[in-house]
């Protein structure tokens, strides 16, 4: 997949902007503050339909503005598609593909997958384990339609089910029967989703230790390790014996929407123990494996969004990363420096084609 090109209107900071771009690098270099990561932005909202920083939809229109767009021309094998999203102030967004709205937005997820490097993915290590599983749900979404499905009408079913525990405590009343009506559907979507998650972290460890490897030039052992309540139970058991605990709190205790990924550094939490340097190789490894994976499940070639990529390696680092990635083939690449000159340099190295847009 290949954006041709892409014009933004209110989109944050951007009143009006257009783009060509280059097949393979693309770099936006600019002082601080002059809309840079926005463009990054832009582009992950047309992958994924929102925001990297999860923060409100409202939030991506420009102030005093009563809308944004995003339109862009893609090739997708030999044809070209269009996507246009539009989201008005006072109404939901609108995704569209060659003029025709997706039914669910939930459809356009995978069409043109990506993956992001930026600052913020030290949050992955510091946050609590829903910004993990925001991370572990997005990547198999784009590999998977099926899985988004499932979390979706589990995440409304858990909902439901806490729904009518706050209900019955308000109320002063219990009545067990009513409550299992939701064990049988949060079971047999559970499961199959702690299935999937189990599989792809087993498949993706390999190939973060790969990366790390050639990253950090280090000896550790890196690895995720995925941890649920399911490991242990089956679904249906965790539901009747967290049932008392669960009419107390009024909500869900046990399931699936409570994993956590623990990132571990010769069988240490990389949190506790990696320097620095090791957790940004670490961080970067794990995108790297991201990518590698969507690429094998998909046979589509992610964009990658590198922000601010210089804050967390050096320039010979950033040159070497960006060969790997050349070299084996992953897709077009969108680059955030503040310095014209040293990207330029990195790029001169690589001998891709590239373009430069200077940001103001
Ligand atoms: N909805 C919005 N309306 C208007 N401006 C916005 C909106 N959202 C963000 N901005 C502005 O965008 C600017 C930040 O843009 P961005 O993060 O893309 O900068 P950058 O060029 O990447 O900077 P840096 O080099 O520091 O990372 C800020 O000035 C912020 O006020």
């Amino acid at each position: 997949m290949i954006i041709n090109k892409l014009s933004l209107i209110n989109f944050k900071s951007h009143s009006e902007v257009s783009f060509d771009f280059s097949p393979q690098i693309n770099c936006f270099v600019g002082n601080n503050g002059v809309g840079k990561t926005n463009i990054l932005d832009a582009l992950h909202y047309l992958s994924v339909g929102k925001s990297f920083l999860g923060n409100s939809d409202l939030n991506n229109i420009k102030s005093e503005e009563d809308f944004f767009t995003i339109e862009s021309e893609i090739q997708n094998d030999e044809k070209g598609d269009v996507i246009k999203i539009l989201h008005p102030r006072e109404s939901k967004k609108v995704i569209k593909k060659n003029d025709k709205a997706y039914d669910r937005l939930a459809d356009h997820i995978g069409y043109l997958p990506s993956v992001m490097i930026s600052p913020y993915d030290s949050n992955l290590i510091s946050d609590s384990g829903e910004s993990r599983r925001k991370f572990l749900d997005v990547m198999i979404s784009q590999t998977d339609s099926v899985y988004l499905f499932d979390l979706i009408q589990y995440q409304k079913t858990i909902q439901q089910r806490n729904a009518l525990l706050k209900n019955f405590a308000k109320n002063r009343y219990f009545d067990k029967d009513s409550l299992e009506i939701y064990d049988d559907p949060i079971s047999n979507f559970g499961t199959r989703i702690f299935e999937k998650r189990k599989e792809f972290v087993e498949n993706l460890n390999p190939i973060v230790q790969h990366y790390y490897d050639i990253i950090s030039g280090g000896k550790e052992k890196v690895s995720v390790v995925y941890e649920s309540h399911l490991s242990d139970n089956t679904f249906q058991e965790l539901l009747s014996s967290s049932i008392d605990k669960d009419r107390v709190l009024t909500y869900t205790s046990k399931g699936i929407h409570k994993d956590d990924l623990i990132f571990e550094m010769n069988g240490n939490s990389i949190k506790k123990i990696g320097s620095q340097g090791q957790q940004k190789s670490f961080l970067v490894s794990l995108k790297l494996a991201q990518i590698n994976r969507i690429k094998e499940l998909t046979g589509k070639s992610p964009i990658l969004l590198l922000d601010d990529i210089f804050d967390k390696l050096d320039d010979t680092r950033v040159s070497q990363l960006i060969e790997l990635v050349n070299k084996e083939n992953f897709g077009q690449i969108f680059i955030t420096d503040t310095h014209k000159e040293r990207t330029e340099n990195v790029v001169k190295r690589i001998h891709e084609e590239s373009k430069i847009f200077e940001i103001s």
